[in-house]
């Protein structure tokens, strides 16, 4: 649904804020965007949307160029980081606005979402708090109807009740009509219960780009001890990560399950769990963090 190949983007004041990214998100799906702050996932949600112009590189939304292609903008919606709003309009204005833009604009989708968040139509945008004006853009985008929604951290900042509210619309709507879904959120908890798949972003690049079972099934944390001492006893296994206290040894290794149990199991090991990592626990120590974390179970 989504394809994009060696998209390169740099800005008059910086180099490469894009750096060959390839990233692949199927119909249907909810696809998580997940980096560390100034990684480019607002930029590449930019690109995305038609707004920005790639360097190089294509950007293909139902196998078509999105640039300047109106056509498709229209299957799509997006809820932006930072909102705009013209001034003195209230919902009911921008609704009248969308409406007359969007071919697939649903009146009924909009009185429900309406009713559902219990905003005040007719007030002023721009009187609303942060977390409001939030609600307003996602009821206004799910209202179009769109075959592509795109939101870049539409619940950082609201309060949990409306977050829960958001994700169930959004897995009711890929349910009912097979929406297809692209998510940035520095809430990894929350995009860990929703999302099929998961990008991660670094310097300019999806570093890595998983459906999340294939993601958590790939890297695991090893907590071990063994009765005697073992020379090199993780020889074999790919170890990001080791810490010690006394005998016990942890380790974040990225290899499935078997692996480990196959190379530690051969030592005979005294204490020997193995656990899956948290998207967050993820997140860290693939971008290289998790030198001071406290990995101990
Ligand atoms: N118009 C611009 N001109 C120059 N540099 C820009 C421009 N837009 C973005 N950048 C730079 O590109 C890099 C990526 O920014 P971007 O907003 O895409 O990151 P992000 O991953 O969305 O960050 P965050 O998680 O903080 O929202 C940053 O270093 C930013 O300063």
């Amino acid at each position: 649904m989504i394809k994009i190949r060696d998209l390169v983007k740099s800005f008059d004041t910086k180099d490469r804020v894009l750096d060959c990214v390839d990233l692949n998100v199927e119909k249907g799906s909810i696809y998580g965007l997940v980096g560390v702050n100034g990684s480019g996932k607002t930029t590449l949600i930019k690109h995305i949307m038609g707004i920005l112009k790639p360097d190089s590189g294509s950007i293909k939304i139902m196998g078509e160029e999105i640039y300047e292609n109106t056509a498709i903008k229209q299957k799509m919606a997006y809820v932006p980081d930072e909102l705009f709003f013209y001034h003195g309009f209230s919902l009911k204005d921008m609704s009248k606005q969308y409406a007359s833009f969007y071919k697939g604009w649903s009146w009924e989708k909009y009185d429900s979402l309406v009713s559902s968040f219990g905003l005040n139509e007719k007030e002023s945008l721009r009187s609303f708090s942060k977390g409001m004006q939030k609600q307003a853009y996602f009821i206004l985008a799910v209202s179009t109807m769109p075959e592509i929604l795109i939101l870049d951290e539409p619940i950082d900042g609201l309060d949990p009740i409306v977050r829960k509210r958001v994700w169930s619309i959004i897995v009711d709507e890929v349910a009912d009509r097979q929406m297809t879904v692209l998510v940035s959120s520095h809430n990894l908890r929350e995009m860990e219960g929703v999302c099929d798949a998961i990008g991660i972003m670094k310097n300019g690049r999806v570093q890595i780009e998983r459906d999340i079972d294939t993601l958590k099934t790939d890297i695991h944390k090893v907590q071990v001890a063994f009765t005697s001492e073992v020379y090199d006893p993780f020889k074999g296994l790919n170890v990001i990560h080791e810490d010690s206290r006394g005998s016990v040894k942890l380790i974040i290794a990225k290899n499935s399950f078997e692996e480990i149990e196959d190379i530690i199991g051969r030592n005979n090991p005294a204490v020997f769990d193995v656990l899956p990592l948290t998207l967050e626990e993820i997140f860290i120590y693939e971008l290289g963090g998790g030198k001071d974390e406290q990995i101990f179970v």
